[in-house]
């Protein structure tokens, strides 16, 4: 069976109020409509959409109260990998639009909608489109699911994406399991996690030395043993840069000498909330593209269609791969 939860079943709409940080007397921590710019006299701070443990909290109980599905594993999906929630069986689909609270995907090969459902006899909630920088939402926002994940009673996240390959190791439609991240657009001084800390996610300063769990990436090479596609899948440290341009030859180059194995818009800043809120983390990039380092090479310029078709293609592997560690995690959850 499969259920469209539509609008008219959504009696819970919150708005969003509007609040400065500074203003004092309360938490500060209210969901915002749109970024809010206050001016030198008010601190010359400029404040990151953020939502609330209430609206998060809210959200995740409108999704609840209209599924029976209770997973602990939740999965976005990356560009072109959409088709990994087509796998699910008897699914709950909420589009986004109908979310209260949420935002829309606006990028082709991300369908916008939260699917609960089944990947062989294990639930999942999987995200079939993700929220980017680029599209003008803030990290915060880009984030916000995760959260929702956690309050939705999942322990685990993981999360794939489509992504440049630096490494010369990597060819188009191989898969590069995220052993670590450099979070390039935290170093600009852009954090999910910014502004009022809420201890009832987690705590003021996490620690990220460990945010990608060692045991799903030796558990994941292994699985890519069996499945006969261990040369094929390949370790490395993931970037996200805000896009929506691809990267310059001197970027690439610069990336590459920072030990980046592969680059992207996105995961970094999920990854971080949820490691925040005490999710366990599996993350994977599909190679999509090789990334230029030499001005020469002219006819290989990345280009998102080819991203979207590189997915598709490779979107029966990925789904296979990703089915068996869901049900690897799964069977460790129920073990515990
Ligand atoms: O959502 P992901 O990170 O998989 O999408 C990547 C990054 C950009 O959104 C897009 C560029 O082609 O693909
Ligand atoms: N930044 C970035 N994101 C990507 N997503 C897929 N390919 C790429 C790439 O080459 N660069």
């Amino acid at each position: 069976m499969t259920g469209t939860i539509t609008a008219d079943q959504s009696p819970v709409i919150v708005k969003h109020t509007k609040h400065r940080t500074n203003s004092g007397g309360s938490t500060g921590y209210i969901a915002q409509e749109q970024n809010e710019t206050l001016d030198a006299s008010d601190g010359a701070h400029v404040l990151e959409e953020a939502y609330s443990y209430e609206v998060c909290k809210e959200i995740a109980d409108y999704l609840s109260e209209r599924t029976a599905i209770r997973p602990k594993i939740g999965i976005i999906c990356g560009s072109g990998l959409g088709s990994l929630a087509d796998e699910l069986t008897n699914t709950d689909i909420f589009e986004y639009e109908n979310i209260p609270n949420f935002p829309v995907s606006t990028v082709e090969g991300h369908v916008g909608r939260m699917v609960f459902g089944y990947l062989g006899d294990v639930p999942v909630m999987a995200m079939q489109g993700r929220f980017h920088y680029y599209e003008g939402y803030g990290l915060a926002k880009c984030s916000m699911p995760v959260r929702v994940m956690k309050l939705v009673g999942c322990t685990h996240l993981i999360a794939t994406n489509a992504a440049g390959g630096l490494n010369h190791k990597f060819k188009v439609g191989d898969i590069m399991v995220v052993r670590d991240h450099v979070n390039m657009m935290g170093f600009a001084g852009n954090s999910p996690l910014q502004g009022p800390n809420d201890p009832r996610f987690g705590p003021r300063f996490p620690p990220m030395t460990r945010a990608y769990d060692a045991h799903y990436i030796k558990t994941a090479k292994k699985i890519a043993k069996e499945m006969k596609i261990g040369s094929d899948v390949h370790e490395g440290v993931y970037t996200c840069l805000g896009g929506p341009n691809y990267e310059t030859v001197a970027e690439l180059r610069m990336l590459k000498t920072l030990g980046i194995d592969a680059v992207g818009m996105s995961t970094v800043h999920e990854v971080v909330t949820a490691r925040h809120c005490d999710l366990k983390v599996f993350a994977f990039s599909l190679i999509t593209n090789k990334c230029s380092l030499d001005y020469d090479s002219s006819d290989d310029d990345a280009n998102h269609e080819e991203v979207v078709t590189v997915g598709k293609n490779r979107q029966h592997i990925c789904a296979q791969f990703t089915r068996r560690i869901v049900q690897v995690i799964s069977d460790e959850i129920s073990n515990q």
